[in-house]
């Protein structure tokens, strides 16, 4: 005789999400069900169907079909059919029949899943306990979003992205020098942000050549996978926008800016996060402004975080510079003039941060601390450090205290940072070697008639098209322009001796040769550039790709790729000026500047290619130079005029701007030339000892905070030491399905079983998987092994879809135990914190999902402190399903009882989690809103928006923990047995 009868309600146990279904029909072979709620149909073999009846019990609340709801007190059975008997929401007897129940009711929730029968693996629910707890531990950590990322652990960046990243909607310059890590620290940024759920959309704007960097970097190093975007993939979206296509779009700014439809689309998105790379670019004056600010300032207007990234923010003038801190802030930065003012004040506050480490010390340091100080708390320190008879430790912690307040009330540290390789240190030598070479005849023949005759210049320019001074600098550039002179037939490479030279060095074997060195080969234009690696070619055999503005993405990164190759690379790579910009060569250590560009910043940029993180020898900056040349004028300014081959020194903007013309006109005079330089150094050395003073000061003062940089540096170490990660995630990979072999040297392969549950990031089943490591230092070293940590997709895919599903929330085990008779019954009952709000309020940084654990006998007993899980755990012993089922079904009554003990018995632990919670979440919150407050009196970069938006926070997040609640989250029945039985 069958179990079944139509009508009856089952569910199915492999796929509860199915709903409750209705038993249609049946016979000895088959049986089949309509699941109502997603109008699916299944026919299963009678004898093992992987259904469940579904059968409630008193105390049980339940769905009519109608709408109504009733309260079982009771139930009888009718034609095999259940007829439920309890009081409806008017408190009226009625009678529901199961027939009746609403398909839609749900059941995954634990103790619906428990008493309709449906168990899981007793592994499952030790995952689920461990999950919560490691995501209880890891959501709180100071570390959170920074952990994962596979990077070297670097002060100053984990600084700038722990301070930025806490913010509400951050807008900051990231403004290091060259190659110290802008990119990281944006990466940074952005993971943190996504992975605490305070930004989900962002759009990254970059030059074309770097789009393949960033995508690759963004990959490798944060395992974020973004949209590139660019008019091609666009149009395969027909009329949607295709700005919709991901949460991470990556598109090119020379796209974008010339295309006010695609901009029209990326306006009309909801972004969190904007970021926009080598932002000098942004030009903004008052008579013009670039298609590029005004795109990224209608962008900047609507999207509430901005990062903007340059190494040398006034390479277009002090008005482009405010004019992108005005994007970051616009009331803030409305005058220049007045931003011009507030600079001169820089030295004193500078002077007087230095005063306070000095303190007690003389009176002329009190009063120059008390100068620029002027609320009571402030007051009160000095107060405190001028006294000498305060303890040791009281005055270093009002030191710290004192300094900080300076720092943060009266810096520009808020919205700029700029670290430079000064203070970071541990930076290689640059070493100039210049090579003096004869002027060819077809170059002198120009020159000489331009020294002869004042007019020729104006002709020349007409002629040629060119600029000035661009016509002197660039004679090869200038040749190629006169192609009509009869003279000129040749190429120019074929008579210039810079292509010699190059060719001899790069066959040099000796010493300081290039023999065995790869070397970048950098010249101002595009067309110097092919010409140069025509001539290398024609010339020497050899194969040098060329970089430039004019080659297509993947031609770019082709040109790169086969420069980096170590094994099989070419030797040479040749680009133009712009082509490579911010691009990493810092595996090569020869610089060929093939002619100087005009902006000292442009030259900053170029030593940046191989001055970058991860260089490991001193830097040769090789510089051919025409004897006598307007090219070797330009050298000795650099050099002599400002020491601009041997550091960044941040001026070059201003010297360019007070010197630039009057250097274009002493090109051609060695005696006006020795009068600029005499002057630019003089500027140079004032200016530099100015900044050093005042802004660049508190610029390095504040763009890292060391004892902040070495506390977040160590929280990440010991997530990365962390020996409970490798044991969770072998636990969870078996259940997962997930086949995990040591390869040694501290490698795992992961690979995907046939019986992996689906949709596992980075795993396919029947593809191989990948490789892995815990440790940072391998990740590091290996391209191809991932780094594994808490912050890894896998991890968070798997901790996600356990806490969000109801994998493991229900399970039954046995237990073997001489001192407890047979058949006794236990509860083990987890509930769990739930306090919905916004994610963007990252509530789990005070409150996470916090587990508390219940374990009561079967009177009703609590066993919680007597036994732990850990020690419970070990000594159970799986059951098979069937019989968990016919164990639950006669045990219905008393496990509901034990249940609702269990609830009330975990409501006393609510009022303390959520009161730690408060406190945890006031001290921080206050602290900071103090702090910006005080802030905000003299510091006007502190916006008005980012006060409120944190009062409202506050009060946000103190209304979501006031309302959190306990839901029960999982149940283990635990049943005894003796020593026969299995
Ligand atoms: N913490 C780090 N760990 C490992 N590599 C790093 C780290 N920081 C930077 N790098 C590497 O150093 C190089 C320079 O970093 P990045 O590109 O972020 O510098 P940048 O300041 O943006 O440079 P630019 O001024 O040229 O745009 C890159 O190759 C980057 O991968």
């Amino acid at each position: 005789m069958s179990d079944y009868s139509p009508g009856q309600r089952w569910i199915s146990d492999g796929e509860a999400e199915l709903g409750l279904g209705t038993i249609l029909g049946c016979d000895f072979r088959s049986v089949t069900v309509l699941f109502g709620a997603s109008q699916e149909t299944r026919t299963y073999s009678s004898r093992q169907a992987p259904l469940t009846r579904v059968a409630f019990g008193s105390g049980d609340r339940i769905q009519a079909a109608e709408g109504w709801s009733l309260t079982v007190d009771d139930s009888k059975e009718v034609d095999g059919l259940i007829v439920y008997i309890g009081e409806d929401d008017r408190g009226e007897l009625r009678e529901l029949p199961e027939a009746q129940l609403a398909d839609t009711m749900q059941f995954d929730q634990a103790r619906d899943r428990l008493l309709t029968g449906q168990v899981d693996r007793n592994d499952w629910f030790d995952l689920r306990f461990r999950t919560l707890h490691h995501f209880h531990r890891i959501e709180q950590n100071p570390a959170l979003g920074l952990a994962g990322p596979r990077i070297d652990l670097i002060p100053h960046q984990l600084y700038i992205a722990d301070e930025v990243a806490r913010r509400h909607a951050p807008r900051v310059l990231l403004a290091d020098e060259v190659g110290l890590g802008k990119t990281i620290e944006a990466g940074l940024i952005l993971h943190r942000l996504l992975l605490t759920g305070r930004a989900e959309r962002a759009l990254i704007l970059v030059p074309a050549s770097l789009t393949h960097q960033w995508l690759v970097e963004l990959l490798r190093r944060f395992a974020l996978e973004v949209t590139l975007l660019d008019e091609q993939q666009s149009q395969a979206h027909g009329e949607a926008n295709p700005f919709e296509a991901g949460q991470l779009v990556l598109a090119s700014q020379d796209w974008l800016f010339a295309n006010p439809r695609r901009q029209a689309q990326a306006e009309a998105c909801d972004w969190d996060l904007l970021i926009v790379d080598e932002a000098h670019h942004l030009e903004w004056s008052d008579e013009l402004v670039d298609p590029g600010y005004a795109c990224v300032e209608r962008l900047a207007a609507a999207v509430p975080g901005l990062l903007l990234l340059t190494a040398t923010p006034e390479q277009m003038g002090l008005e482009s510079h405010f004019a992108r801190l005005r994007l970051l802030d616009p009331d803030r930065y409305h005058s220049v003039e007045r931003f011009r003012e507030e600079e001169a004040h820089y030295v004193e506050v500078a002077e007087a941060i230095d005063a306070i480490e000095r303190l007690p010390g003389g009176a002329g340091d009190r009063e120059r601390v008390a100068a620029v100080i002027d609320e009571p708390d402030s007051l009160a320190l000095l107060e405190t450090l001028a006294n000498g008879e305060a303890g040791a430790a009281q005055r270093s912690a009002a030191r710290d205290q004192l300094r900080d307040q300076l720092l943060d009330r009266h810096g520009t540290g808020r919205v700029m940072f700029r670290n430079s390789r000064r203070h970071v240190g541990g930076f290689p030598e640059r070493r100039l070697h210049v090579a003096r070479l004869a002027l060819p005849s077809s170059y002198r023949r120009v020159l000489r008639r331009l020294e002869r005759d004042e007019d020729y210049l104006d002709e020349l320019l007409i002629e040629t098209g060119l600029d000035h001074p661009e016509v002197l600098v660039y004679l090869d550039t200038m040749y190629r322009a006169l192609a009509d002179d009869p003279l000129n037939t040749e190429p120019w490479w074929q008579f210039d001796p810079r292509v010699t030279w190059l060719l001899e060095r790069l066959a040099d074997t000796a010493a300081g040769g290039f023999a065995d060195d790869k070397v970048l080969v950098i010249a101002h234009d595009r067309e110097t550039a092919q010409g140069l690696a025509e001539g290398l070619r024609v010339l020497g055999g050899y194969h040098a790709p060329v970089f430039h503005e004019g080659l297509s993405l993947v031609e770019r990164d082709r040109a790169a790729a086969a420069f980096a190759d170590e094994e099989e690379g070419c030797q040479v790579l040749v680009c133009s000026e712009i082509g490579s910009e911010g691009r990493n060569f810092q595996f090569c250590r020869h610089l060929v500047m093939f002619d100087l560009p005009l902006h000292p910043d442009q030259l900053e940029q170029r030593i940046g290619r191989l001055d970058r993180i991860g260089q490991r020898h001193a830097i040769e900056l090789h510089v051919p130079v025409f004897e006598g040349s307007p090219g070797e004028k330009l050298l000795r300014w650099y050099r002599d005029g400002m020491d601009a081959f041997s550091s960044p020194h941040g001026v070059g903007s201003e010297i360019f701007t007070a010197f630039g013309d009057a250097l274009a006109d002493a090109l051609l005079d060695d005696e006006s030339l020795a009068e600029v330089i005499e002057e630019t150094r003089a500027l140079f050395e004032s200016r530099l000892a100015e900044r050093d003073a005042g802004r660049n000061r508190l610029l390095e003062l504040n763009a890292c905070r060391h004892e902040r940089a070495e506390t977040v540096a160590t929280a990440i170490r010991e997530l990365d030491e962390d020996r409970a990660l490798p044991r969770y995630l072998d636990q969870a990979l078996d259940i997962f399905g997930v086949d995990s072999q040591e390869l040694g040297g501290g490698l795992l392969h992961l690979q995907p079983s046939p019986q992996m549950l689906d949709g596992l990031p980075g795993l396919v089943k029947g593809e191989e998987g990948f490789s892995a490591t815990f440790s940072r230092r391998r990740a590091l070293a290996r391209d191809d092994v991932q780094h594994l940590s808490w912050e890894h997709p896998l991890l968070r895919e798997m901790m996600g879809r356990i806490l969000d599903g109801t994998m493991g929330n229900t399970a039954l085990a046995l237990l073997k135990h001489p001192s407890i008779p047979a058949g006794r019954l236990m509860a083990e009952l987890v509930f769990r914190t739930h306090c919905p709000a916004p994610r963007r309020l990252h509530l789990n940084r005070f409150l996470p999902p916090t587990a508390v654990r219940v374990l009561l006998d079967e009177s009703g007993a609590s066993l919680t402190d007597k036994v732990s899980f850990t020690g419970l755990s070990k000594n159970l012993q799986k059951v098979k399903k069937a019989m968990a089922r016919d164990l639950i079904r006669s045990r219905h009554d008393q496990l509901r009882e034990l249940i609702d003990r269990g609830e009330s018995e975990a409501e006393r632990e609510l009022s303390s989690i959520v009161e730690a919670a408060q406190r945890r979440m006031r001290t921080e919150l206050d602290g900071e809103l103090n702090r910006l407050e005080a802030l905000a009196l003299h510091n006007p970069a502190v916006r008005d928006d980012e006060l409120q938006a944190l009062r409202d926070e506050r009060s946000a997040l103190d209304a979501a923990i006031d309302g959190a609640r306990l839901r029960l989250d999982a149940v283990r029945v635990i049943v005894t047995v003796g020593e026969e039985t299995r």
